[in-house]
């Protein structure tokens, strides 16, 4: 039986009366693509939020990290520990070059370390998404959208995580980068990583995750295997609105 990487024991985020996450456990396992998906409002990014604590903890409920809590850490500590995020929005420093909104990280995780090692980091964080070499140094927020998706990823990779946290990183993109999206995800699973995957591109997420878990109103409503998830009447219930038999 392997250990979990990372799990969540009775997570919950309360808004005043409105309870965003509900008490929500799971378990991740190393190395596995863990799909999360949800009808909007459902709680998804909440959860993000209170497992990296960016920009806010838990109302109560313990994350763990190979079986240690990181709740009591800083959002930064959290980070540099092994888990990172990505953002719906493409969060870039858009003046700053491409190669240098990665070195921004690098140099939060690798203060100390020499430039030219840091140079060379901030590459192969570059390279593992795919980012061109002959836009590492364009501005930043002058890239197309793909492209900022790119270095939004490449940003939180260049942190060495052990669990990665994808919050739809499909949105806005055509089919053909929905394609190449897929490829830069299974690539980082590839290169040892657990990915936390958050996405309404069903299509991506069926193809990608090991394990699918449904929420809605902040509960988690399914868990397990992403075929039998999608065909849980309940699940069907909660996106179509219609009842189940
Ligand atoms: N900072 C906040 N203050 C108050 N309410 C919030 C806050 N953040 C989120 N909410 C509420 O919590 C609920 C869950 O929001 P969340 O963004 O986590 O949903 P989601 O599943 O990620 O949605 P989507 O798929 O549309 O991104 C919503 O009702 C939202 O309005």
């Amino acid at each position: 039986m392997v250990d979990p990487i990372l799990s969540a024991r009775g997570v919950a985020k309360h808004f005043g009366g409105l309870k965003a996450v509900n008490d929500v456990s799971f378990d991740v396992l190393p190395q596995q693509i863990f799909g999360i998906a949800g009808p909007n409002g459902s709680g998804k990014s909440t959860l993000f939020n209170v497992i990296t604590k960016v920009p806010f903890g838990p109302t109560h409920g313990d994350v763990l990290l190979n079986g240690r809590p990181i709740q009591g850490l800083s959002a930064h500590r959290i980070a540099l520990s092994g888990v990172a995020r990505t953002f719906q929005r493409e969060n870039v420093f858009a003046s700053l070059s491409a190669i240098d909104n990665v070195l921004v990280a690098v140099e939060s995780y690798l203060p100390t370390a020499p430039f030219a090692e840091q140079i060379e980091r901030a590459e192969e964080a570059l390279n593992l998404v795919g980012f061109p070499a002959n836009m590492h140094n364009s501005p930043a927020g002058s890239v197309p959208i793909f492209y900022r998706k790119q270095l939004m990823i490449a940003s939180a990779l260049a942190l060495q995580p052990k669990v990665l946290l994808l919050d739809e990183p499909a949105s806005s993109l055509t089919g053909p980068e929905i394609e190449r999206m897929k490829q830069i995800i299974l690539r980082v699973r590839d290169n040892g990583m657990t990915v936390i995957l958050i996405e309404h591109v069903l299509g991506l997420l069926m193809e990608v995750s090991d394990q699918l878990m449904v929420l809605d109103q902040g509960t988690m409503i399914a868990s397990g295997d992403p075929v039998a998830v999608t065909r849980d009447p309940i699940v069907i219930e909660a996106y179509l609105g219609v009842a189940h038999e």
